[in-house]
């Protein structure tokens, strides 16, 4: 597993001064000595799903948290009735630290960004073939998403009856991104979803998309007992449906990962995106940037990667698709 950055959440690291003087700490002794682990399948305004042991509880956040937000996927200590029985409430005393964030910025322009998933290893970048039509800097964005948070990209491409998948394939072939292809009829068949969860397995994987490429029809084929996971939510929000407005966690079968699916988006701003992040992701290049300049956007005259490409240390079409990437973070009409 990749991990890109020391510190992937800046929020977990805390310095707190010590009881007597000023003398930072860096841990904090845990107060709820008695609480149990518990995992977050889902968040519907302040009120938590999480699974304790094999049962699904109903939760909200402890005051002491603060403004700490809890997200899907966050692994958390909670307190309280834990039996998950209905009406009972228990509370989230602490959020772990987490290993990777997947952030996303509503817009560009609006510095606000909010962590969709916590704990991922991968990101499953689902888009159809046709109907609608794939929107390459939409995949790329995603990527640059991926890149920065430190999960390892899937690109998935859907609804192969309608269109082939070789012209989107070779734009990223230069990437090295692992891809599936697949379509609702061959889902059907198990068999063929099997060879999509074995790029799941004993993996995070979160999965975004485009309202409309398919990733529904996807993840009830991937998780059969979907409709039953759903069932267990709604059980315990007492709501009709399962919102659409909040990511879902789901466990393959036989315990072997999980799928978050997370609600379709249309754009995905990437104001928070550092482009020394991304370059994590391209080992090759990031060799080559020891001469650039401080905060170097690795896309300016005085970068050092051209004459790490002219000397024959990396393929220049390498730095191409990097810089391709990284120029998606300037918005652009239909992003
Ligand atoms: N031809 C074709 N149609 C598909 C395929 N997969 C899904 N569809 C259709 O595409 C439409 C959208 O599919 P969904 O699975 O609901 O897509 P979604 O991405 O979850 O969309 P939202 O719910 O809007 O986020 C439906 O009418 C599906 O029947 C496919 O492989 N081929
Ligand atoms: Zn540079």
């Amino acid at each position: 597993m990749r991990r890109y950055g020391k510190h992937p959440d800046e929020d977990d690291v805390r310095i707190r001064p010590g009881r007597k003087g000023s003398r930072p700490r860096t841990t904090i002794r845990p107060k709820h000595e008695d609480a149990v682990p518990g995992f977050v399948l889902t968040v519907d305004r302040g009120r938590i799903t999480c699974l304790v042991e094999d049962r699904t509880i109903h939760a909200m956040k402890a005051r002491e948290l603060g403004r700490k937000g809890v997200v899907v996927g966050d692994q958390v200590a909670i307190v309280g009735d834990l039996t998950g029985d209905k009406d009972t409430l228990a509370r989230i005393v602490r959020v772990e630290p987490r290993t990777s964030v997947l952030r996303r910025t509503a817009d560009d322009d609006d510095p606000y960004e909010r962590v969709v998933v916590a704990n991922a290893d991968q990101l499953a970048i689902v888009t159809a073939l046709a109907d609608p039509e794939p929107r390459p800097r939409l995949i790329d964005r995603c990527l640059v998403a991926a890149f920065d948070a430190g999960l390892e990209p899937l690109l998935v491409l859907t609804k192969s009856d309608l269109a082939p998948a070789e012209t989107l394939l070779a734009t990223y072939k230069l990437l090295d991104v692992p891809h599936v292809v697949t379509s609702r009829d061959d889902l059907i068949d198990d068999a063929t979803a099997d060879q999509v969860r074995e790029q799941l397995a004993g993996r995070v994987t979160a999965f975004v998309g485009h309202s409309g490429v398919g990733k529904t029809t996807l993840v009830n084929a991937l998780v059969p007992a979907r409709k039953r996971a759903t069932g267990l939510v709604n059980a315990v929000t007492g709501r009709g449906r399962h919102t659409t407005t909040s990511a879902l966690a789901l466990p393959l079968p036989d315990g072997t990962g999980w799928v978050i699916d997370t609600p379709g988006v249309r754009s995905f701003g990437l104001h928070h995106v550092d482009p020394g992040r991304v370059i994590h992701a391209f080992p090759d290049l990031e060799a080559g940037t020891e001469g650039c300049p401080r905060a170097c956007s690795h896309d300016e005259p005085d970068c050092a990667l051209d004459a790490w490409v002219a000397e024959g240390h990396a393929d220049g079409d390498r730095l191409y698709s990097l810089r391709r990437l990284l120029a998606t973070r300037e918005r652009r009409e239909g992003d």
